[in-house]
């Protein structure tokens, strides 16, 4: 069974986050691990706390796991701070990991700063270049690249300079946008489109996790990037068209709509 790492914060409602990420590895097929940056108190309507794990603690996380096991993919999600940016660098470094997909979390969706706006630079030095896939949303590619984004050109440029920075795909995500939900990937050369249309819901806690988290499953899986990607947008997309109305405001999507539509299970309660 492949084995892929999942470097991220906890959501304690399930939705975002480790939560999200074990989920999606789970359903596809690949065995789940984690290294918890920071623990998050937050529900489907915010964000209440956070608590950020001890470097060395996150070293030591890093260590257990690849001592010990084969890594056949890494996601890195939530991360916080500088400090724990540079443990999560030199971890990877120095166990050669690869397939490693980069989703750069500032902001959640209930406007929490999840990554600490001092910390940008330190993401894109040390981690951008690390990356075989990053997945930045539309404020995030602002934020990285300085550009502001109005059109699907505007996503190209940003795209074409996020890839500078050193990850070998970008793929910037459209879900921000008003009309279809359109990302873009971009592979140094050449522009490709990916498009669904739109599901009118606003239980989309934990899109951007879940998606990057398919992408590295695929990865281990064996798929190329652009089949990781293109696998990992249909997953979204069908996880989005079952999510759940759970709590009074943002819900999560579902991760075993395959599972449970083959067991005559889907939306019981
Ligand atoms: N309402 C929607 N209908 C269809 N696809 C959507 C919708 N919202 C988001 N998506 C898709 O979900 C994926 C995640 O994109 P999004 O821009 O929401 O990421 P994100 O903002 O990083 O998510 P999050 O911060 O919730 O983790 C993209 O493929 C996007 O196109
Ligand atoms: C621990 C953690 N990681 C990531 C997100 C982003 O997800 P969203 O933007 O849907 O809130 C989150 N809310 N919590």
């Amino acid at each position: 069974m492949k084995k892929v790492l999942t470097i991220a914060g906890s959501d304690s409602s399930g939705g975002a986050g480790i939560q999200a990420d074990l989920k999606a590895f789970s359903a596809h097929g690949v065995f789940g691990m984690s290294v918890i940056t920071a623990v998050t108190a937050q529900n489907t309507q915010g964000v209440f706390a956070v608590q950020d794990i001890d470097v060395a603690v996150i070293d030591k996380q890093i260590e257990a796991i690849f001592d010990d096991i084969t890594v056949d993919a890494v996601k890195i999600g939530m991360v916080s701070r500088t400090e724990t940016i540079k443990a999560i660098a030199n971890g990877l470094k120095k166990y050669n990991a690869q397939n490693i997909v980069v989703d750069p979390v500032m902001i959640s969706k209930s406007g929490y700063y999840l990554l600490q706006p001092e910390a940008v630079e330190a993401l894109i030095s040390y981690l951008l270049p690390l990356a075989s896939v990053v997945t930045p949303n539309i404020p995030e590619a602002e934020e990285i690249s300085g550009l502001k984004i109005h059109s699907l050109k505007d996503m190209e440029e940003a795209a074409k300079f996020i890839h500078q920075l050193g990850p070998k795909y970008v793929l910037l995500k459209g879900g921000h946008r008003e009309d279809d939900a359109t990302d873009i990937l971009f592979d140094g050369e050449s522009y490709q489109h990916l498009s669904t249309p739109r599901i009118a819901t606003q239980n989309t806690h934990g899109t951007g996790c879940t998606l990057s988290a398919a992408i590295a499953a695929n990865l281990a899986r064996g798929y190329s990037a652009q089949e990781a990607v293109s696998k990992g947008k249909e997953y979204i997309h069908t996880a989005i068209e079952h999510s759940f109305a759970i709590g009074k405001g943002v819900g999560p999507v579902h991760h075993f709509y395959n599972l449970y539509k083959g067991a005559g299970m889907l939306n019981d309660e």
